[in-house]
């Protein structure tokens, strides 16, 4: 068997999501069944200091010969990385990954994108002119719950899909948990507010389903008609609900629908509730759990068929599951190796598209963002 290729890792940024993602990065990838690459975390970098960075690393248990910087700037220029992987807030994704651009880095870049779609098309044009690759992370899509999902819908077994409705609310009880305001949840400097947060899940499971599962010649962006209610009438949202429209040739089944909602003050549905259902003509299939990180499917045809489908995440034996987010990792790893600058399940074109709706809602919604972290200039100091 041939040895795996080592794909090496820079973090840019120390809080809660880059930890998970480095422990994942950690775990043995021969758990998941993938034999053919290894990941190592060669560094992480601070804004705010070196120590900082290098309690990060103690903390993921990385190895003590891991690079630690106190700046951005010094990670980027670390010639011993592959990929760069940013989890800054919303606001600086634009500007740290123009950063590692001009830097000739690969890129894995948190969710939401950016702030707008200007400025993800900015990024796409950089990593053209760079030949690198550029990946939003979204981690559900390289799920292998999800994979089944698109197959399942592309194998035809429940009918040209007609419906998705799609739920991921998170009762955060925000006024007293971030009551000073200055939380990333809540900060419109920060790009806060349910929509670019949780919503993004929820328009991913609509778009993966209605849009990414089409033949790329009938994928036609949505019409959007949006409510938004505004988080103590900051430029944040605090409950959105989204109606959309994806035009269809009737010959191919005709219009598709979609709800798409989310909020960080109400309930979500819980366990027994589907957070997404996909109906199509012949059946529909409904997923449970976070819609981040689903547990659960259930097929549900009109001849009476039903399969139940449990999904738990890998991870080494008595070290109790990884997250889930080694999946956009190895996919990561793979496009860098294979030549690849987009990711496989998320592409340019349709990272962009879903930065035009989520614009959409907005404009529909009166929520702006300071212009500091609405520009497409670069470098800006936030
Ligand atoms: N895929 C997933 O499941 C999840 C994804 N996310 C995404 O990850 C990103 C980060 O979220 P999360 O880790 O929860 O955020 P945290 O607030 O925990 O961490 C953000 C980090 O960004 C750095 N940073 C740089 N400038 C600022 C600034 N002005 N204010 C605050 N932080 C700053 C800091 O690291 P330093 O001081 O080291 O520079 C900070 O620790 C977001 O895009 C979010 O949507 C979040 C949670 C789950
Ligand atoms: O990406 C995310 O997924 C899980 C949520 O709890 C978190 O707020 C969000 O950033």
């Amino acid at each position: 068997m041939a040895s795996p290729k080592t794909i090496r890792w820079g973090i840019l940024a120390t809080g809660g999501i880059a930890a998970t993602f480095t422990k994942d990065l950690l775990v043995d990838p021969t758990t998941r069944g993938v034999s053919n690459i290894k990941h190592i975390v060669v560094a992480a970098a601070s804004s705010s200091s070196k120590s900082r960075a290098e309690s990060f690393l103690r903390e993921c248990d990385c190895d003590a010969s891991t690079a630690a910087y106190g700046s951005y700037e010094e990670l980027v220029r670390d010639p011993n990385i592959d990929i760069v992987y940013i989890a800054t807030p919303h606001s600086h994704h634009y500007q740290n990954a123009m950063l590692a651009l001009e830097a000739g880095k690969h890129i894995l870049c948190e969710k939401a994108f950016t702030i707008n779609a200007e400025q993800a098309k900015k990024l796409v044009a950089k990593a053209k002119e760079k030949n690198v690759l550029l990946m939003e992370a979204v981690w559900t899509r390289y799920f292998p719950l999800s994979i089944y999902v698109r197959e399942t819908i592309q194998n035809g077994v429940i009918g040209p899909v007609s419906r998705v409705i799609s739920d991921n609310s998170v009762s955060m009880n925000p006024t007293v948990k971030f009551a000073d305001g200055k939380h990333r949840m809540v900060n419109p400097d920060l790009g806060g507010g349910a929509l670019l947060d949780l919503g993004i899940y929820s328009l991913t499971w609509i778009f993966q389903t209605a849009y990414h599962t089409q033949a790329p010649g009938l994928r036609q962006p949505p019409e959007v008609l949006a409510a938004v209610k505004k988080y103590r009438g900051s430029a944040a949202d605090e409950t959105t609900t989204v109606v959309l429209n994806f035009p269809r040739p009737e010959s191919a089944g005709g219009d598709i629908h979609a709800i798409a909602t989310t909020s960080l003050s109400l309930a979500g549905p819980g366990s027994s509730i589907p957070a997404v259902r996909i109906q199509g003509t012949k059946g529909e299939i409904q997923v449970f759990g976070p819609a981040p990180r689903p547990n659960r499917t259930k097929l549900m045809l009109a001849d009476g068929t039903i399969e139940e489908k449990a999904w738990s995440q890998p991870g080494p034996e008595g070290q109790g599951q990884g997250q889930g987010m080694f999946w956009e990792a190895d996919e990561a790893a793979s496009a860098v190796l294979e030549g690849r600058k987009e990711g496989k399940y998320l592409g340019w074109e349709e990272t962009i598209t879903i930065m035009e709706v989520m614009d959409e809602i907005r404009r529909q919604g009166d929520l702006k963002y300071p212009d500091k972290i609405e520009t497409t200039e670069y470098p800006t100091a936030l």
